[in-house]
């Protein structure tokens, strides 16, 4: 069955390192992606931009192709959008079809201090996206957890609902969100960091424009 892979993030904004790999990671896998926002990222700052504005970033920056589609239904959850709901959410609704849960390799690093990160597992496969210029060592208690679930056959994906990790070499952009923050913040034009669409409307981008950072 194909599986539908859910990757989320902040996008404060969306930039081309998060659709570049989305876009490799759906060609790898067989897989419909969703982008899928969250409204309060629980282990970190609150965003620059509201729930609204970073929405009308991701649709500008989808229009035009299939492939990559958006999900919104952690911005109508209150409080800190633990994944793990997200995850118990989408079981209930999608019945055994396979589940990837798409995590850059410095979020995936991070795994054992998500909210009952182990039960992730439970409810989807993970596929690790390869960033590069940050740190992604596994702690031993992480390894000790993939280790007997990592597989590098995608199509294995798509026979099993849930609890495999595949890392997925996809092409290594050195792009962030905190970068285009900054640039923006100083007054500058991270045009090609960014897709086009965001910058068709000057008010897109002018909630981060002269702003100190956090
Ligand atoms: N260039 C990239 N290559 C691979 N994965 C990425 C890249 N940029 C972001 N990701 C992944 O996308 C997901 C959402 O990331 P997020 O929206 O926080 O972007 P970010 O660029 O890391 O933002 P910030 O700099 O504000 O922390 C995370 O799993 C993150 O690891
Ligand atoms: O569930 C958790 O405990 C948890 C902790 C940290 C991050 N997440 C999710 O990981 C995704 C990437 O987060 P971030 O902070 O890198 O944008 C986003 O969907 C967050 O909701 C989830």
């Amino acid at each position: 069955m194909k599986p539908l892979a859910l990757f989320g993030g902040t996008f404060d904004p969306v930039h081309l390192g998060h659709l570049s790999v989305a876009w490799e990671a759906s060609e790898l896998l067989n897989a419909e992606v969703r982008l899928m926002p969250a409204n309060v990222p629980p282990h970190r700052h609150a965003p620059t931009a509201t729930p609204a504005q970073r929405v009308a970033m991701l649709k500008a920056a989808l229009q035009g192709q299939e492939r990559l589609t958006l999900d919104t239904r952690e911005l109508r959850r209150e409080g800190p959008s633990y994944t793990i709901h997200t995850l118990r959410e989408l079981r209930q609704e999608q019945g055994d079809r396979p589940l990837v849960l798409l995590l850059g390799a410095d979020a995936f690093a991070n795994l054992p201090s998500w909210h009952h990160w182990r039960e992730l597992f439970e409810h989807a496969h993970i596929g690790v996206l390869n960033r590069p210029g940050i740190d992604a060592a596994w702690s031993v208690e992480l390894a000790v957890e993939i280790l007997p679930r990592r597989v590098t056959d995608p199509d294995l994906l798509q026979t099993l609902p849930a609890g495999k990790v595949i890392e997925l070499a996809v092409t290594p952009l050195e792009i962030s969100a905190t970068r285009v923050r900054e640039l923006l913040a100083e007054g500058r034009d991270p045009r090609y960091l960014l897709p086009c669409g965001l910058f068709d409307d000057p008010a897109v981008l002018a909630p981060y424009r002269g702003k100190p950072l956090p």
